[in-house]
């Protein structure tokens, strides 16, 4: 077995659930070390709601989670919400060293300023996060993808992480995602748009009850 064929994550008869409600069950899936799997399904059905359950943000009530083949959870995944929990009083660079601070990291200034220069925010260190635009502020809260590597956060939940980038951003951002699971990490994340990196699809909508 290669390293590319290591099970990181595996869903095993999970019911999505958010309250007495249950949306979806019986759902399966493996991710592999390189998989980067496109979570699709009509609004509603409870992709932002696996997420949350898979970040230990909700609890999983039916079903077993397996974190590299132990049953696990919660686990510590990098978890990008559509919210974006940037503080409009800290400035780009206190955020950005906030964000990263939560998974361990204490970042260099040199840190910072190429990842916010990867965002396209470079100049942006000392403003308020308050004076950002929908789009700008996204890109703070994926800066912090340009200084996680597979060691530090093997696995990512990205919850529409295209929303609000522009066409250069999305593209630079699909690099980013290709060189993480190319470096040996796994990606789960939602997009109503073409997620062309995707090697991996789970549509929701065949487990709705
Ligand atoms: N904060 C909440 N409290 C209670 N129920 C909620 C809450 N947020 C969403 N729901 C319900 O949970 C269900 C699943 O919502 P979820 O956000 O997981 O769907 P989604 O597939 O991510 O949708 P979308 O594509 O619109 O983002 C919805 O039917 C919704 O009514």
């Amino acid at each position: 077995m290669t390293a590319l064929n290591i099970a990181l994550l595996t869903l095993d008869e999970l019911t999505v659930q958010r309250g007495e409600t249950p949306l979806c069950e019986g759902l399966a899936l493996n991710l592999s070390e390189g998989s980067i799997c496109h979570l699709i399904g009509a609004n509603g059905t409870g992709k932002t709601t696996l997420l949350m359950q898979l970040a230990g943000l909700l609890p999983v009530l039916t079903g077993e989670v397996y974190y590299q083949g132990v049953v696990s959870l919660p686990m510590q995944p990098l978890y990008v919400s559509h919210q974006l929990g940037i503080h409009p009083n800290l400035t780009v660079a206190q955020n950005l060293t906030f964000l990263l601070n939560l998974y361990g990291i204490t970042p260099s200034t040199a840190d910072i300023d190429d990842a916010l220069a990867w965002v396209g925010l470079q100049g942006f260190e000392t403003i308020s996060s308050s004076h950002l635009s929908a789009g700008q502020t996204r890109r703070i809260t994926l800066a912090r993808l340009y200084l996680l590597t597979p060691e530090v956060t093997p696995l990512w939940l990205l919850d529409e992480p295209f929303t609000a980038l522009d066409v250069d951003m999305v593209a630079r951002m699909e690099d980013r995602l290709r060189d993480f699971a190319n470096e040996g990490g796994a990606i789960l994340m939602t997009s109503h748009q073409a997620v062309e990196v995707a090697n991996q699809v789970l549509d929701l909508s065949d487990y709705m009850v």
